[in-house]
């Protein structure tokens, strides 16, 4: 079929250009009696990290499986790539013609496979002609690329700690060269330390993947350190999309609680020393740096 047969469709390897890679119009979601969105309206900027919060319960997730087509949704539509999810013909098609990868919560590897074969799943589905060789080595680079030493390739999950399997989801999530990546509570269960490192590795990876990331959390540092702005569910819905000094201006309620409650004024507090620092080290590193009129 040719492109003016069909011009809203990407090309497998085309990247997206519009503005919104991800746009939702009018979501209803329900299971039996509870309407877990009404008229729930999100779109994602290209090239962002879009930070999903809302309390327990919200809908966050079933988001997320709406808009890579694992939740048929009742009413609305999601245009993923400038093209709809909702009207796609089969659970199938959406995954063949889309390039996303996805971190679900717990890491979701398949416990009989080793790290290396739970990163060559996605491949194999997306590129079914692609040789031994090539598979092996794709897998090695997106495990390292991931943070794990080149060794865990071997390993089963089981052998792993919680953040290694982390790792290996996020190096699955990679696999195939996604535009779009969508993480599930990735620090979640990680000690600060981890949390972090995760956090910078996710950033470093948006950065120089140019990846747009659809991230929901519970943690603020998350927020605070990594996203370029906040979607907040609340009311069956989003209340608020922007940049967290944007959300602390509306008077929402639960937004106020969230942010300014005690846990946010610490994530805020935290935030801004690890700011002086890095104006602190910048300006060290000016101080001695050699003078290029010298
Ligand atoms: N397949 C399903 N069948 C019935 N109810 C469901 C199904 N999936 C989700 N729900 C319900 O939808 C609501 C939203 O669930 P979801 O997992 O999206 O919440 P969440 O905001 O991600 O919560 P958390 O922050 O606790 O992970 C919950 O009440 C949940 O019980």
């Amino acid at each position: 079929m040719s492109d003016e047969e069909e011009p809203r469709t990407l090309r497998r390897h085309e990247r997206f250009k519009g503005d919104f890679p991800i746009v939702v119009e009018g979501l209803v979601n329900r299971f039996g009696s509870q309407t877990v969105h009404e008229n729930l309206d999100l779109k994602v900027r290209n090239g962002e990290i879009l930070g999903v919060v809302g309390g327990s319960g919200t809908g966050k997730s079933v988001l997320m499986r709406s808009i890579i087509g694992l939740q048929r949704p009742n009413e609305g539509n999601i245009d993923v790539f400038g093209r709809s999810i909702t009207e796609a013909e089969t659970d199938e098609d959406i995954r063949a013609r889309n390039r996303w990868g996805v971190l679900f919560q717990g890491g979701a590897l398949f416990s009989t496979l080793t790290v290396g074969e739970n990163v060559q799943v996605p491949i194999k589905q997306f590129y079914p002609e692609i040789s031994e060789q090539l598979l092996n080595e794709i897998a090695r680079y997106k495990v390292v690329l991931s943070g794990l030493p080149e060794d865990a390739v071997d390993k089963y999950p089981s052998e792993l700690s919680g953040g290694m399997r982390k790792r290996a989801g996020l190096a699955r999530a990679l696999a195939i060269d996604p535009e779009l990546l969508f993480l599930d509570e990735p620090t979640a269960g990680l000690d600060p330390i981890g949390a972090d490192k995760f956090d910078r590795l996710t950033r470093e990876l948006q950065q120089t993947l140019g990846l747009t990331v659809f991230l929901i959390t519970h943690d603020l540092d998350t927020l605070y350190a990594i996203c370029d702005r906040v979607a907040v569910l609340a009311d069956k819905r989003v209340i608020a999309v922007g940049t967290i000094p944007e959300l602390l201006a509306t008077d929402h309620p639960w937004i106020q609680e969230y942010f300014n409650g005690a846990r946010g004024r610490a994530a805020q507090g935290s935030m801004a020393k690890s700011s002086e620092k890095s104006a602190a080290r910048a300006d060290n590193m000016m101080d001695n740096a050699p003078s290029s009129r010298a």
